[in-house]
């Protein structure tokens, strides 16, 4: 790992990345565009290296395919440590599943490789523009938090109304509620409506994300522990049940706790007392608790994964949520209160409005990752818009996951050279006559120039290779080898994993060859002069 300290007063860029040759040629782009590179061979060493710079990477540009950790796994890491620098996902292998998995873990923007050089500038500013204003932003929303209420919450159709309802319903007990839905529909923001619209707003409102903390920890953060009480204790500590005495406890990933602490957990709400990990007394605790999943509880019950007893203890009062495909009518509402919000904390200076076509592409869409995804969708395409309304082109990950919207830029992300798969369960196939019909007349869909699909044969005069040369005796096997390379590159659109691999050779050893054979992968075409 090389870490280079001549700041030249630009930002930082941690560039994640195991294969060499990548790595020098994003460090090139990096310096170029005037930036301080930082490298790191894999996703452990990147950790390494934020955590010596905490604070001074501003930008992550972080490959998806990595051995020891991989790129996903990262994400993963980044969000336990809370971390939230703009990290743009580099994908080769695996195509648009593993792009709208990366962006569900938190991903800021994705490119496609090979990178030019422009392109991950562009990328780059893009992401440290998000970053100077995004802090601004949350610091906006933080101030909101202790404040928030039922009417924050955008309901519009029958589904969240319900939901409201029996919300409002349960903040008048202490009622145990488990709010069940997927990740982003909202779980949190009711929990805390709940908490403002009873006798306990006002009070302490501690959130423990259960599926985050290292499973040896969960307990002595919930219950606390002494000086002592075990190796490494050097401090006395007040675990999350103290904290939020008066107020609300909200567990979430509540199907993630270790069984052991299920047992402590199940005491704590029985007899409403807890037990802090080496202390002689309980102690006696005045919580309500809110708990959330995105599991099927009652699945983890059957697998032995969860306790009965607990279950029933804690789901007196269950409130599922639906996903936001499931409730589309909430959409348009949702987008103009976000449009609102963002564009009034970024000070844009200017109404900002939404065009008709942006709005039916949001609608189209199906958001597996809810509202979250669709509150950061917007919050992008506010920060980075330019005119007086939001056009579909500021959705460009969205545009290029739905059929019909396709264009030539977004045909290039299907990892495999045929048009993009959808993600499971993430997307409508909208019927034509439905589709939005926006700025993207037929032709701007170009219809691939062959059809790979497996065991699909292509005849197209594109796919002959000579073996005779014009002298009439058979070709050099370096010349036909040329030709193939750069009709692969063609074929797999400049995808370097997949035409190493179709290839049936390494990826070095296809760099090699480019640089042997002067081929531009972004250009295959290209003869060098
Ligand atoms: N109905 C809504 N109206 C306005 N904003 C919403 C609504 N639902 C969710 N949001 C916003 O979407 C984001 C995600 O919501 P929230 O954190 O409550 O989801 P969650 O279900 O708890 O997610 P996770 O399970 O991943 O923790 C938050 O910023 C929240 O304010």
């Amino acid at each position: 790992m090389t870490i280079y300290n001549d700041a030249k007063g630009g930002a930082q860029i941690l560039v994640v990345e195991d294969d060499p040759i990548q790595r020098r040629l994003l460090k090139n782009a990096v310096e170029r565009a005037g930036y301080i590179p930082h490298l790191a061979e894999n996703g452990r060493v990147g950790l390494e290296v934020l955590k010596r710079n905490s604070g001074q990477i501003n930008v992550i540009v972080l490959d998806l395919m990595m051995p020891e950790m991989n790129g996903l796994e990262f994400l993963e890491a980044l969000h336990v440590m809370g971390t939230d620098i703009p990290v743009i996902v580099q994908t080769g292998q695996g195509g648009i599943e593993t792009v709208v998995q990366a962006m569900r873990a938190g991903a800021f923007d994705f490119v496609v490789k090979p990178v030019s050089p422009e392109r991950i500038s562009s990328a780059i500013s893009n992401a440290l523009k998000l970053d100077q204003r995004e802090a601004k932003a949350r610091a906006g929303r933080k101030s909101r938090s202790g404040a928030i209420g039922f009417d924050d919450i955008v309901s519009s159709s029958p589904a969240m109304i319900r939901i409201i309802d029996l919300a409002q319903r349960a903040s008048q007990s202490n009622i145990p509620v488990v709010l069940e839905g997927e990740s982003g529909v909202g779980k949190e923001l009711v929990a805390r409506a709940i908490q403002a619209g009873s006798d306990r707003a006002g009070k302490p409102f501690v959130i423990v994300n259960c599926g985050a903390i290292p499973h040896n920890l969960v307990e002595s953060i919930l219950f606390g522990h002494e000086k002592g009480a075990f190796t490494g204790a050097n401090e006395r500590h007040v675990g999350k049940f103290m904290e939020a005495d008066g107020g609300t406890l909200f567990l979430d990933e509540i199907g993630d706790l270790p069984l052991d602490v299920q047992v402590k957990l199940l005491r704590a709400v029985q007899q409403g007392e807890i037990e802090t990990v080496g202390a002689r007394m309980p102690h006696k605790v005045n919580v309500r608790l809110i708990s959330a999943t995105n599991k099927d509880l009652i699945e983890e019950v059957k697998a032995g994964r969860f306790r009965e007893d607990l279950y029933y203890r804690l789901n007196v009062f269950p409130i599922t949520m639906p996903a936001l495909r499931r409730r589309k009518e909430d959409i348009p509402h949702l987008v103009r209160v976000f449009v609102e919000r963002f564009s009034a904390e970024q000070k844009i200076g200017h109404p900002l409005g939404i065009s008709a076509g942006a709005m039916a592409l949001l609608t189209a869409y199906d958001w597996p990752g809810n509202i979250r995804q669709l509150e950061n969708a917007i919050f992008r395409a506010v920060v980075l818009s330019q005119g007086p309304e939001l056009l579909e082109a500021d959705f460009p990950q969205i545009a290029a996951q739905l059929p019909g919207y396709l264009t030539p830029d977004h045909l290039a992300l299907a990892g495999d050279g045929r048009r993009p798969v959808p993600a499971e369960g993430g997307l409508s196939v909208v019927p034509s006559h439905e589709r939005p019909t926006l700025e993207h007349p037929s032709q701007e869909t170009p219809t691939p120039s062959y059809a790979s699909a497996e065991g699909v044969e292509f005849y197209g005069p594109d796919n002959i290779i000579a073996s005779t040369g014009p002298s009439g005796d058979v070709r050099k096997l370096a010349d036909v080898e040329e030709e193939l390379i750069r009709f692969a590159l063609k074929f797999y659109r400049g995808q370097m994993s997949q035409v190493a691999r179709k290839l049936g050779i390494g990826r070095s050893t296809l760099y090699r060859k480019l640089k042997d054979y002067g081929i531009d992968p972004d250009d295959p075409q290209k003869h060098a002069a």
